[in-house]
């Protein structure tokens, strides 16, 4: 059922308790000392750990105090057992993060139903963790191609921009509009058309650095945000995305579909107090690419 761990350093004790959690199912680690516990707990992160208070080297409350600093092991539920039922002693164990104090000698079954609170309350935290993340996933990629939405883009480019300002860096910024768009939809339908932004996508991750941000800004308009660039190479980056763009086809129920894309690039200048600045002249040069005749990219230096 759970993977358990048992810190105590009598063997007895250890015993005990793994005859019952074996008979309940539970996979059973143990360790005889704070030390080796957080060791059994880095290498095996065990669902819960029932950790003894009295113990040489360090002591349960030591112990719980190492597992809490350490972050991939913090949320794990720890249940002190102790002889000692003082309540300042169980108050002191709460308040430095146990999830439950019992008292030994216990009674297995009291022990067991405490552990499924525990664990129930883990499972509700790791549920919504994981809600969570999918929600901010949801705020900032845009569904279909998964590349940054818009709003993220200027959220996540800004800072950036302010950075590079502030250091005294370059910073370079790449608009892309996929060429007659629209004849994708019409010949091969809005699925190819789906399909080759997808692959545009996947074109500009290959083709770019880990750090670039790239955005789609709706329809078939993307945006690279290259923080570190100089405008001689944003330019060179945006040059090998159009050549991969162009030299890829990719098939859709049988047709091998191509398609081009034009760009424009600038970076920052002196003077630039806004990102927006960029947006709008990356935005000029990339219609000029069009007017010029398309699968080209201009940049303004
Ligand atoms: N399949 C698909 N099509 C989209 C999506 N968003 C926008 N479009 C279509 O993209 C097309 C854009 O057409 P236009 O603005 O004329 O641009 P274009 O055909 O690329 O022409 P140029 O940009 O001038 O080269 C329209 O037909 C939109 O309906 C989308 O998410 N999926």
């Amino acid at each position: 059922m759970a993977k358990v761990l048992v810190v105590d350093d009598i063997e007895d004790n250890i015993k005990l308790l793994c005859f019952n959690l074996e008979d309940d199912d539970h996979e059973v680690l143990t360790a005889n000392s704070g030390e080796e516990c957080l060791k059994q707990a880095l290498a095996h992160k065990p669902d819960i750990i029932l950790l003894d208070m009295m113990m040489p080297g360090w002591s349960g409350a030591e112990t719980l105090e190492r597992l809490k600093q350490e972050p991939s092991l913090a949320q794990i539920p720890v249940i002190m057992v102790s002889a000692n039922d003082a309540d300042d002693a169980i108050i002191g164990a709460i308040d430095i993060g146990a999830h439950d104090y019992i008292a030994k000698p216990f009674i297995y079954p009291v022990l067991a139903a405490r552990m499924r609170s525990a664990l129930r309350l883990k499972e509700s935290q790791e549920a919504l963790e994981k809600a969570n993340l999918s929600l901010s996933k949801l705020a900032s990629l845009d569904p279909l191609t998964e590349a940054y939405n818009r709003r993220y883009f200027f959220d996540l480019a800004k800072s950036e921009f302010a950075k590079s300002l502030r250091h005294n860096r370059q910073l370079s910024v790449i608009m892309l509009d996929v060429d007659h768009f629209k004849q994708i939809n019409d010949n091969f339908g809005h699925g190819a058309g789906d399909q080759a932004l997808v692959k545009l996508t996947q074109y500009c991750r290959d083709t770019g650095r880990e750090s670039d941000i790239l955005a789609r800004f709706g329809g078939e308009e993307f945006a690279i945000c290259c923080a570190d660039t100089d405008s001689k190479g944003a330019l060179a980056l945006a040059e090998r995305i159009r050549q991969a763009i162009e030299e890829a086809s990719f098939d859709y129920e049988g047709n091998a579909i191509k398609f081009t894309a034009s760009m424009g690039v600038t970076s920052l200048q002196p003077g630039d107090q806004e990102f927006e600045e960029l947006i709008s002249r990356a935005d000029k040069l990339l219609y000029q690419a069009k007017d010029e005749g398309r699968n080209r990219c201009i940049s303004d230096v």
